[in-house]
């Protein structure tokens, strides 16, 4: 039977059904499916490696008083996978490597944001195993390619990439919207694959709000070069879907954008068709403005990088700011490509933006894609549109609680850690209601009113609610009471340097009960590693951040999950020749930086070669002004070997730094991280030294 993976939000028990099995047979679309669960922080070997789609899909709250009973997945969740599972031979072809990732609404951060945003539907990241370490090769390194370029560089193909923004979805339509919405990116992935025009419905046949339909951007080969370094070759005018962001930096590589609240996860690589693509994602809320204004800001659903990369392209910067839904009529047959670009299509977007409270003819229906795969398409509901003139109330409570980027950005919830505690990935509302649930037996019961509370000989004892008070109390007590003080540490360094080695030693060392990954296992970071090490009363949140070329850039920039982002590779079109560098990352605004306790820097004192090179990236590193005040300590790494650099000659290749760093606390420390010399010394020195800093206090405790 095909298989689809699916998991549920941390901390949920494992999914699939009440009963724990986490496997379930199901008929969606006229097929049957067989369901693999599990929950996200299972350890248990997943089955989703074998699977041909991986949903993610954070379970509700319970809301109070409500009876544990079968949990089923939305029937729109399952169609969609169903059609992923029927496009799946082209899939495996298009992205390889790749993982499928549907995550549903982010609840908590919608609630809290006001932004009726919706989850990630498409996440990349490749197993390990596939980056491997060839890069590393130093005779490869830079052998017959243009300036600038390693070979990891040159071994990128060219790529698509593609984008729907799934911000609105409102209500109890929103799964089944969304379960379209990811057929329909997926098999729009599939047909740019295929260099195949689809013909697409509109986005009310897709489930998806005016504002929200695709756009395509035509462009011509050359652009495409411009846009990221690579060549088209002959196959044409491609179509390239007008990407939230796309941005290209150091490399192929597409900067996803995902909506406020959403979790960040780093960046991931991958391999794609034959090609290694590095993919980052950004905030979305980064690309400045409020919600509702038009051109670049967020509403607009243009990241930071598609003005940016269109700029790039030639493109007026209207046509990048037209962004979702610019290009193409919702009931109408496409437009023309390169028209209704510019202003008019930003006053278009402004309309479908709008509150929606008129009926309106349903659209015809689709050409069989908008409705997941076997299943006749249901009569489309009529819509609701404002009249002309109606403005959506501005100021409503959840409204008023969005805030710009940076105050987001500055949220401890929406930084690397949250994923590791999953703080800011839990579904379901603090009001106890369940938007997409149909109420269990306890809240029908109370509906009917009868009270769920128990009664000894009349005495009211308390109902399910009143105790789910009493333990969110309790536990909010014994957090306020034993939690310890969290500080965020930043391991940097150049690649290959050991600071995965390092961190993997530092949590052998200091958890007691950690049974780490054998050392000589740990291949390239892709992304973000996150460890925590407890020190005393402190804990210690470290954040080891991919060394490689392309990943320092990153070092000072914030990404996240992607709200939706497929990419994929056209493994006919020549190789990639040419990189252009980015612009995009201008937009990022700097969060690990300015976030984090200390940095940790770690050198290979074995690789004399490119200690200039690391020389630089401290240097680089240690100037930023969102680093003021923040102690470094410097791991002179691999001391184990005996023709490795000492900490003198360390010291005197580092000389020139020392007035950049100033009067912060600094520390060179000789470290073996593989034997585990120096380790436990240098962190003890790290916590003393965040403990007794002022200037950044430890983060909130995390108190309910
Ligand atoms: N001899 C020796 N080898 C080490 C030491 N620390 C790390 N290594 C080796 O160096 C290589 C790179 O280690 P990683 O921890 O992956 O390096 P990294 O800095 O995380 O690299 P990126 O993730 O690519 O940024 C591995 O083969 C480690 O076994 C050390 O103290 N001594
Ligand atoms: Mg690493």
């Amino acid at each position: 039977l095909p298989r689809i993976c699916f998991k549920t939000g941390p901390g949920t028990r494992r999914a699939g059904r009440a009963d724990g099995r986490g496997r379930e047979r199901r008929t969606a679309g006229g097929r049957a499916l067989q369901l693999h669960g599990e929950s996200a922080t299972s350890r248990a070997p997943s089955p989703h490696r074998r699977a041909c789609a991986l949903l993610l899909y954070p379970r509700p709250r319970r809301p109070s008083g409500q009876a544990r009973g079968p949990r089923r997945l939305p029937a729109a969740l399952l169609e969609a996978a169903a059609a992923l599972q029927e496009e799946r031979a082209g899939l495996e072809r298009a992205v390889r490597g790749v993982e499928v990732e549907h995550a549903h609404a982010r609840r908590a951060a919608r609630r809290r944001l006001g932004a009726h945003h919706h989850g990630a539907v498409v996440l990349q990241r490749a197993p390990r195993a596939a980056v491997g370490r060839a890069h590393r090769a130093p005779a490869q390194r830079g052998a017959g390619l243009p300036a600038g370029l390693g070979p990891r560089r040159a071994g990128l193909g060219p790529g698509l990439a593609l984008g729907l923004g799934l911000r609105p979805l409102r209500g109890l339509g929103g799964g089944l919207r969304e379960g379209r919405a990811l057929g329909l990116v997926l098999r729009r992935a599939l047909a740019v694959q295929r260099g195949q025009q689809l013909a697409l419905p509109d986005g009310r046949q897709a489930g998806l709000r005016e504002r929200d339909q695709l756009a395509e951007v035509p462009l011509q080969p050359a652009q495409v070069g411009q846009l990221g370094g690579v060549q088209a070759g002959a196959q044409g005018p491609l179509h390239l879907p007008q990407l939230r962001a796309v941005g290209l930096q150091g490399g192929l590589q597409a900067v996803l954008v995902h909506p406020e609240g959403a979790r960040p996860w780093g960046a991931a690589r991958v391999v794609a068709g034959g090609a290694r693509v590095l993919v980052g994602a950004v905030a979305r809320g980064l690309a400045a403005g409020s919600p509702g204004s038009s051109g670049s800001g967020p509403d607009a659903g243009v990241g930071p990088g598609a003005g940016a990369a269109g700029r790039e392209a030639g493109e007026p910067a209207g046509a990048c700011a037209g962004g979702r839904g610019a290009l193409r009529t919702p009931s109408g047959p496409p437009a023309e490509p390169g028209a209704a670009r510019g202003p008019a299509a930003g006053s278009r977007r402004q309309a479908g933006s709008g509150a929606q409270l008129q009926a309106e003819e349903p659209p015809p229906a689709p050409s069989g894609l908008g409705v997941a795969a076997g299943r006749a398409p249901s009569a489309p509901r009529p819509r609701l549109r404002a009249p002309p003139g109606h403005r959506e109330p501005a100021a409503s409570p959840a409204r008023a609680a969005w805030r710009p980027a940076s105050a987001l950005t500055a949220d401890p919830r929406f930084l690397p850690s949250a994923a590791a505690t999953g703080s800011a990935w839990r579904g379901g509302r603090r009001d106890g209601s369940a938007p997409f649930r149909t109420p269990g037996p306890a809240t029908r019961r109370a509906q009917r009113g009868v009270s769920g509370s128990a009664r000894v000989r009349g005495v009211r004892l308390g109902g399910p609610r009143a105790q789910g008070r009493m333990y969110t109390l309790l536990s909010g007590l014994y957090k306020y009471m034993f939690q310890k003080d969290e500080y965020c540490i930043l391991i940097l360094g150049l690649d290959n340097a050991g600071k995965t080695t390092f961190l993997e030693q530092s949590k052998t060392r200091f958890n007691k009960n950690y049974k780490g990954m054998s050392l000589s296992k740990i291949t390239t970071t892709v992304g973000l590693n996150i460890g925590t090490v407890d020190v005393g009363k402190s804990r210690l949140l470290f954040w080891d951040l991919g060394g490689q070329e392309e990943l320092q850039s990153l070092w000072d920039k914030v990404w996240g999950i992607s709200q939706t982002l497929l990419w994929c590779s056209c493994p006919d079109t020549p190789r990639l020749e040419s990189v252009s560098s980015s612009a995009c990352a201008q937009h990022w605004g700097p969060v690990y930086y300015a976030e984090c306790h200390g940095v940790i820097y770690v050198i290979d004192s074995t690789d004399e070669e490119r200690l200039s090179e690391s020389k630089q990236a401290f240097e680089k590193m240690v100037t930023s002004e969102a680093l003021d005040g923040v102690p470094i300590l410097v791991l002179a790494n691999k001391q184990d070997i005996e023709t490795c650099l000492s900490i003198p000659d360390i010291k005197t290749a580092f000389s020139d730094c020392t007035s950049k760093i100033g009067r912060r606390d600094c520390l060179t420390q000789a470290c073996s991280a593989l034997t585990g010399k120096g380790v436990r010394e240098g962190i003890e020195w790290m916590v003393k030294c965040v403990v007794r800093n002022v200037h950044r206090p430890p983060r909130q405790r995390d108190i309910t």
